[in-house]
């Protein structure tokens, strides 16, 4: 830990491997964030058990990366450290059926704070409860741990029963990658309305909206699909590579200066004061616990408006152009990577 930040963020060095040694940990899900945990856990010589129900077709993928597979509450029975990894409007049911088998002294760990801030699990005494939430799609924190990178993760600490809440879940961190990068203490309640204000105004929806919509402004205006496609979201992925690697600096020095001065003049005027008021209204609504609401009784109604706005989301027309030309790349034909194979949800 260096104190050159406003709070601690830890490294591989501040991690002690032993708080996590001789422990079992019992992964609970193996989609997004679940295969990621478990094959770097093991690859970082933990014991790992995954929990999946008996009819999940996740159960054959995660024998075949090599991993012992049970029912939830036979993993959890058998664990030091609950890793609840299955999706945050199931882990209430989960939890549920989980939580005999979590005795006095294990961890109950979560990648996302959500069912605890907003009351939807209410773990026993006696159990820690801990978060390791990364940074991160999980299928690169997959990617980045076999190539040497590392993933940065948020570390909080809600229930510290026996003491040892902390350097277990540093030691979790280093374990999956995530100390190469960089840990951050925070608390539940920080997590989850960061986490939810960044995916839904940043990181997902507010980069897709801008995506699209600049997408439909070209192609209204005339100008063919496949150009729009190039122009909007392919280049996408090379000009925020350039800030991943070296901030907007970086980005700024290599594209042009034309690029330079129309993107600084003519970038606020897009995204506007008018956005923030919106931003300010999401963050309102995760803080207040309306977002959270929301959903929760959306899952409760059966999906109706998820199920729509997933499907003409996955029917704009730029996923179909988009997809064509990704077909013929030259290096569409390589044997799939890692994370192409690994399981999506069941
Ligand atoms: N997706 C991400 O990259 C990401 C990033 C950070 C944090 N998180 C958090 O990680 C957690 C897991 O999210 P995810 O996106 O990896 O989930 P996911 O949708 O990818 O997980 C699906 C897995 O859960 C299993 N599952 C579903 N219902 C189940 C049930 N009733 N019983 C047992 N298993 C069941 C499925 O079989 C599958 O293996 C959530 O708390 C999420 O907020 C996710
Ligand atoms: C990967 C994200 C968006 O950062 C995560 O928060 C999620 O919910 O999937
Ligand atoms: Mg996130
Ligand atoms: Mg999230």
């Amino acid at each position: 830990m260096t104190d050159e930040f406003t709070v601690p963020v830890y490294y591989d060095d501040d991690a002690d491997s032993d708080a996590i040694a001789g422990k079992t940990v019992a992964v609970l899900g193996y989609g997004s964030q679940g295969h990621a945990h478990a094959q770097n856990l093991d690859d970082s010589g933990i014991d790992v058990i995954v929990g999946l129900r008996k009819d999940s077709d996740s159960w054959a993928q995660a024998e075949n990366d090599g991993l012992r597979v049970a029912t939830p509450d036979d993993a959890a029975a058998e664990a030091d450290i609950v890793s609840m990894l299955v999706p945050d409007t199931v882990q209430p049911a989960v939890f549920e059926a989980i939580s005999d088998g979590l005795e006095e002294g294990d961890t109950l760990q979560f990648a996302h704070g959500f069912n605890i801030h907003y009351n939807q699990i209410h773990p026993p005494e006696g159990v820690d409860v801990t978060m390791i939430a990364p940074k991160t799609p999980g299928h690169l924190l997959r990617r980045n741990y076999v190539e040497d990178t590392g993933t940065p993760a948020l570390l909080a600490v809600y229930q510290n029963e026996t003491g040892g809440a902390k350097a277990e879940a540093l030691a979790y961190a280093q374990a999956i990658g995530c100390t190469r990068a960089g840990v951050v203490e925070t608390t539940f309640r920080e997590e989850v309305e960061t986490d939810l204000f960044g995916e839904q105004a940043v990181l997902c929806g507010g980069i897709t909206s801008l995506i699209k919509k600049g997408y439909e402004t070209l192609v209204d205006a005339g100008y063919s699909p496949e150009m729009a496609y190039f122009e909007c979201l392919n280049e996408m992925k090379l000009i925020v590579d350039l800030m991943y690697e070296g901030g907007m600096a970086e980005m700024w020095n290599s594209v042009s200066d034309t690029a330079e001065y129309g993107g600084l003049a003519v970038g606020p005027e897009i995204v506007g004061e008018g956005v923030r008021e919106n931003m300010d209204e999401a963050l309102e609504a995760v803080q207040n616990g309306e977002f959270a609401r929301e959903w929760i009784a959306e899952n409760q109604a059966g999906r109706p408006s998820y199920t729509q706005l997933h499907a003409a989301d996955r029917n704009h027309d730029i996923e179909e152009v988009g997809s064509r030309l990704r077909a013929l790349f030259s290096w569409a034909d390589e044997e799939p990577t890692e994370e192409a194979e690994a399981p999506a949800d069941d």
